[in-house]
């Protein structure tokens, strides 16, 4: 008798992984988020990746950190985990976000109100921010759970 192989991919594996190949359609120079929003029974209801709204060029706008305000990109990016809860399809109540970076306050206001009970999160590279700051106070009153992601697997995918 043949047994299952063991050396599938976890649920929070699968769904982060889906997270970080979304984030390798941004056209950030600097920083690539991927979001994945699955429901209670663990089907994928939205995903999202940090880039200029619909209608609006990639290489007409700025991709620029510093600067004018408003000659640098961060008027005009719409975060991942806003997209994916832009896209999303169903009802997110009781959802949970998987996302390549830990959400920002203005993120959190938006997953906060949409239901999501859970942030699983890989980098927390702006952790001393007071945008991140203002997040886990939300998140804290909110009753939303955050985590980091650990896992010891490389996914590699070569078309
Ligand atoms: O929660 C987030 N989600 C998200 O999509 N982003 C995006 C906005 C920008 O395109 C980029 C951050 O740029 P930078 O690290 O160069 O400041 O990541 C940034 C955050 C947190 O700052
Ligand atoms: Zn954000």
């Amino acid at each position: 008798m043949t047994g299952k192989r063991n050396d599938y991919i976890s649920w929070d594996e699968y769904f982060m992984g889906i997270a970080v190949l979304s984030s390798k359609r941004s056209k950030d120079p600097n920083t690539q988020v991927g979001a994945c929003i699955v429901n209670d029974q663990k089907i994928i209801v939205g995903v999202g990746y940090n880039g200029f709204p619909i209608g609006c060029d990639d290489d007409k706008l700025p991709w620029d950190r510093e600067g004018d305000w408003c000659d640098t990109k961060y008027p005009y990016v719409c975060h991942a985990e806003l997209n994916a809860i832009l896209n999303s399809h169903g009802n997110l109540h009781g959802a949970t976000l998987y996302v390549a970076l830990f959400p920002c306050n203005e993120c959190a206001k938006a997953i906060i109100q949409s239901g999501i009970k859970r942030v699983v999160y890989l980098s927390d590279k702006y952790r001393d921010s007071d945008s991140s700051k203002a997040s886990r106070r939300m998140f804290d009153d909110a009753g939303v759970r955050y985590e980091h992601f650990e896992s010891d697997k490389e996914i590699v995918i070569k078309f």
